[in-house]
């Protein structure tokens, strides 16, 4: 079977970081310091990955001067890629970290405009590029320009192949892609509630919301909180895992290194309680590091055994 990952970020971004002493809203705010990195979920998730020695093909829209910047760092890493050039201009994402109290705020654009040709060249591209891969992982916002269904066109279109699907999105773009049904998705506690219109305050609630998805046919549903860890559950299984204590310099990149990480234990063949020890380290590893720079392979494995792991069910 073919190892290759795909992933696709339909609206990539430039993260600008700027760090400041205690954030004034309203007031006036001068910046300690400033880094510049590709973001959008699934580049993150192709930066991990090819970190982690697999072999992954990022694909997506990509524009103007903040796309060519991109695209150049992907170089530099000897990524892999496959964009499709848009007219207008990727966007820049904005992520204010508070060094007083180590709390990041995302300020997020919305992005260009896609045209319906560009749409579909992208759809060629995906479509011969998943005839070579076992798992296609689909990350972040929608565009203006594409539907919220686009996700579930794509995970249809990945099963059609035997591919696997890895969904991590929010509002109506996880609510649309979650009727293809993915075999897992990585929502974080706040995306959950919001999917489901609740409040979750106990593990037992947890496991009880994802059990509405997994009774849907969704494999493995993994919800990220944080600095409180994350849940794993499925169908018959519920493991719980507890991070190990860091100093969060950056949040941004830890719920796609989460991603990242399932991906390649998915490729290796892991259980649940093993995917969600390496998907944890990698997420908190990931939020130790400035800006929208990701967890390496080494520093991963060296934290494995300081995540705490307990099995809830199955
Ligand atoms: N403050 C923190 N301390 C330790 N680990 C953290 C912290 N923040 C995030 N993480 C790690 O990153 C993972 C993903 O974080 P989370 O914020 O839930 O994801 P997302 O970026 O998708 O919102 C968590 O499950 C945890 O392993
Ligand atoms: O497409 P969205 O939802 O606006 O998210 C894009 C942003 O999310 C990121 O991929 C980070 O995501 P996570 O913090 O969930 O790992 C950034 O690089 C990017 O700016």
């Amino acid at each position: 079977m073919s190892k290759l990952v795909i992933t696709v970020t339909l609206n990539p971004a430039l993260d600008k970081t700027v760090t400041v002493e205690g954030l004034e809203v309203g007031g006036l705010n001068r910046v300690d310091d400033i880094r510049i990195d590709a973001g959008g979920k699934g580049i993150n998730v192709a930066k991990v990955l090819k970190g982690f020695n697999e072999n992954v093909t990022a694909v997506g829209f990509m524009g103007g001067h903040n796309g060519k910047l991109i695209l150049e760092g992907l170089e530099r890493e000897g990524i892999n890629h496959s964009f499709t050039e848009t007219a207008t201009e990727t966007r820049m994402n904005l992520k204010v970290v508070d060094s007083t109290v180590q709390v990041t705020t995302e300020i997020n654009e919305r992005g260009g405009v896609v045209s319906p040709q560009e749409r579909t060249l992208f759809q060629k591209t995906l479509e011969n590029h998943l005839d070579k891969a076992s798992i296609l992982v689909l990350g972040g916002s929608v565009p203006p320009g594409i539907e919220h269904a686009e996700y579930a066109l794509l995970i249809k279109a990945a099963k059609s192949k035997g591919v696997k699907t890895i969904l991590d999105a929010d509002g109506d773009a996880l609510r649309y892609g979650l009727l293809a049904c993915p075999e897992v998705i990585k929502p974080n506690i706040h995306e959950l509630e919001q999917l489901l219109g609740v409040t979750l305050e106990s593990d037992g609630e947890i496991i009880e919301a994802a059990r509405k998805l997994t009774a849907q046919g969704i494999e493995w549903v993994i919800v990220s909180m944080g600095g409180e860890g994350s849940l794993a559950v499925s169908k018959d299984e519920a493991v719980r895992a507890r991070p190990f204590r860091i100093k969060p310099e950056s949040t941004v990149g830890a719920g796609d290194s989460m991603v990242a990480a399932i991906a390649s234990s998915l490729l290796h063949g892991r259980g649940m309680e093993e995917t969600l020890r390496w998907a944890t380290a990698a997420g908190s590893v990931t939020a130790s590091k400035p800006g929208t720079q990701v967890c390496r392979s080494e520093e991963v494995e060296e934290r494995l055994n300081d995540v705490g792991i307990t099995r809830i069910e199955g």
